[in-house]
């Protein structure tokens, strides 16, 4: 996920996204003769390469002056002309290569863990439903009769009024419009950028769907928090950060940019002005400042990636297997973190897991993969990897991690392989000789899934300060488990696992009191583009 470890309240909004380029300070249109305009980008259509020119934009400099500054006036405008192009969108021509992915997870019946004891929780029948208006509350039923009628009369919804800075209202007024096309938005940008820009076609994978959609959401994501200074600037020093492994320099921003504009003021025609242009400018002036800074600062204390020879690959079921790997050269981490990992079958394709380890004194890294159906990497790690292959490896992100200035308890709820980073967590705990109590609930949808819980309990006879439950629940109420303990006013609550078991257990955890501060998981978003 680049999954901003983030806590509840926070949004999720760090990480890196994974679009290829980055943001912008849009330049002069390149020439044909210099290649920019006429080649096709694979499987696109030639027609749609046109859009319209950006005003001029400040260049990149290291100042940091650029964020700031208005635009140059336009040029005369050639959009009526650039818009007058084909109408047809190119077809995302990456978004069909399932034929080439790696078999889906396989099926094949396994022996049933031994781990008879303790035996694990069953999560208790639905419960009394919280009052309305908790979190988590479901809305009232409405009657059949006017449901049939809502059904057959579907109403659009209703647009939320933008609010903010002025350049915050236009940005999320284009992002309004451009809203229900967004697939096309992102197909026509990357249409444009391969078309005018080929040589940056290399930096991303072979099939595009993925990534696409990633390029997208870090759009909506920096739009979304773009008055919010503090948030936006953590967010987009991961993303520039995390940009260095795909080979990104500060060169490629004005080409994304310029094809990012191209692509919203012909989808967003109807609200595009010049305002709504310098909004953009100015905006994307600033994003591209920060990730180009946070790069070139990275880049003085870190490489852009490691490279990691598998050590070990320990398949627990027919489909999760422990992988543990040895970095080339020092990779300091936090438990609680989790990295981009590429295999050489699939390269470019990059996938989060989260460190299984507190940092180990022989500086091996351990990841816990669960083979999910077409799932590209994690298909390749659980059944292609052996000991010698070699991975690489992105920096380590996320803020799920531990704070040793206080001594609260721990609530920790791992659900499937989101037990890995929980682990961690115990582990470092440990390591800090400390003696606050650390309450786990491991969920699973069956025995057989549980298949880290005879390292779990070793580690509960170990520390007194430990518990460990199972929780064996196949009916998505793993987190109601931990209603029927407590009190957690002490606590500080730590989510990992499934997307929908991460939201539940959010809900769950402010139903019963903790306050959205002292959740921690990491990004939803992230953790669902991370899903294979
Ligand atoms: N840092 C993190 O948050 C990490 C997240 N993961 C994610 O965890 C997931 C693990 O997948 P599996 O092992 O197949 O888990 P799973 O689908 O087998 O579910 C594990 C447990 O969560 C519960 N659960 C699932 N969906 C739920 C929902 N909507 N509401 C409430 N409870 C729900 C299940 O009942 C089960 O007890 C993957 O999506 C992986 O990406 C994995 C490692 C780290």
């Amino acid at each position: 996920m680049d999954a901003p470890t983030t806590t509840s309240a926070g949004n999720g909004t760090s990480g890196d996204s994974g679009g290829g380029g980055g943001w912008f300070t849009p330049r002069k249109a390149p020439k044909p003769s210099e290649g920019g305009e006429p080649t096709q980008p694979e499987g696109s259509e030639p027609e749609a390469a046109e859009s319209r020119r950006v005003s001029a934009i400040r260049p990149l400099g290291r100042s940091g002056a650029a964020s700031t500054s208005a635009p140059e006036a336009r040029p005369a405008p050639e959009a009526e002309r650039e818009r007058a192009a084909d109408e047809r969108i190119p077809a995302a021509r990456d978004a069909a290569e399932p034929a080439s992915a790696p078999a889906a997870a396989q099926s094949a019946p396994h022996a049933p863990a031994s781990h008879p004891e303790p035996r694990p929780e069953r999560v208790p029948e639905p419960r009394q439903q919280p009052p309305q208006g908790q979190p988590g509350s479901p809305q009232p039923q409405a009657a059949p009769q006017a449901q049939a009628q809502a059904q057959a009369q579907p109403r659009p919804e209703p647009r939320p009024v933008p609010q903010g800075s002025p350049d915050a209202i236009r940005v999320q007024r284009t992002m309004a419009e451009i809203g229900p096309v967004a697939d096309k938005v992102t197909s026509y940008f990357y249409a444009l950028l391969f078309t005018r820009h080929p040589d940056l076609r290399p930096l991303f994978p072979a099939a595009m769907d993925t990534q696409r959609d990633r390029l997208l959401k870090a759009l909506l994501t920096a739009a979304e928090h773009i008055d919010n200074t503090e948030v936006l600037t953590a967010y987009l020093k991961n993303l520039g950060r995390g940009h260095r492994k795909y080979g990104t320099r500060p060169e490629h921003y004005p080409a994304v940019g310029e094809c990012l504009i191209g692509s919203l003021s012909r989808y967003g025609s109807a609200v595009w002005d010049e305002e709504t242009e310098a909004a953009w400018v100015r905006t994307y002036t600033t994003i591209s400042q920060i990730m180009i800074d946070a790069a070139a600062a990275d880049e003085l204390r870190a490489p852009a990636w490691w490279f990691a020879e598998v050590v070990s690959h320990d398949l627990r079921t027919p489909d999760i297997a422990v992988v543990t790997v040895r970095p080339d050269q020092p990779y300091p981490f936090l438990a609680g973190q989790y990295t981009s990992l590429e295999t050489p079958w699939w390269p470019r394709i990059w996938r989060h897991y989260s460190f299984a380890s507190a940092p180990r004194s022989d500086g091996l890294l351990s990841f816990h993969v669960k083979a999910v159906p077409a799932g590209w990497v994690s298909n390749a790690l659980v059944h292609h990897a052996r000991p010698g292959d070699v991975l690489r490896l992105g920096a380590p992100a996320g803020s799920m991690t531990v704070d040793h200035t206080t001594d609260s308890g721990l609530l920790c709820l791992g659900g499937g392989t989101g037990i890995a980073p929980i682990k961690a967590l115990v582990e470092d705990v440990a390591e800090h000789g400390e003696r606050r109590p650390v309450e786990v609930f491991y969920g699973a949808r069956t025995d057989h899934d549980l298949y880290d819980i005879d390292t779990m309990l070793r580690l509960q006879q170990t520390h007194p300060w430990l518990s460990v439950r199972p929780v064996v629940d196949d009916h998505a109420q793993f987190p109601d488990a931990v209603r029927e303990y407590g009190p957690w006013n002490e606590y500080d609550a730590y989510l990992s696992g499934p997307p929908g078991m991460i939201r539940s257990g959010v809900d769950a955890l402010r139903d019963i009191g903790i306050p959205a501060g002292r959740i921690r998981h990491d990004s939803v978003e992230e953790l669902v583009a991370a899903a294979d």
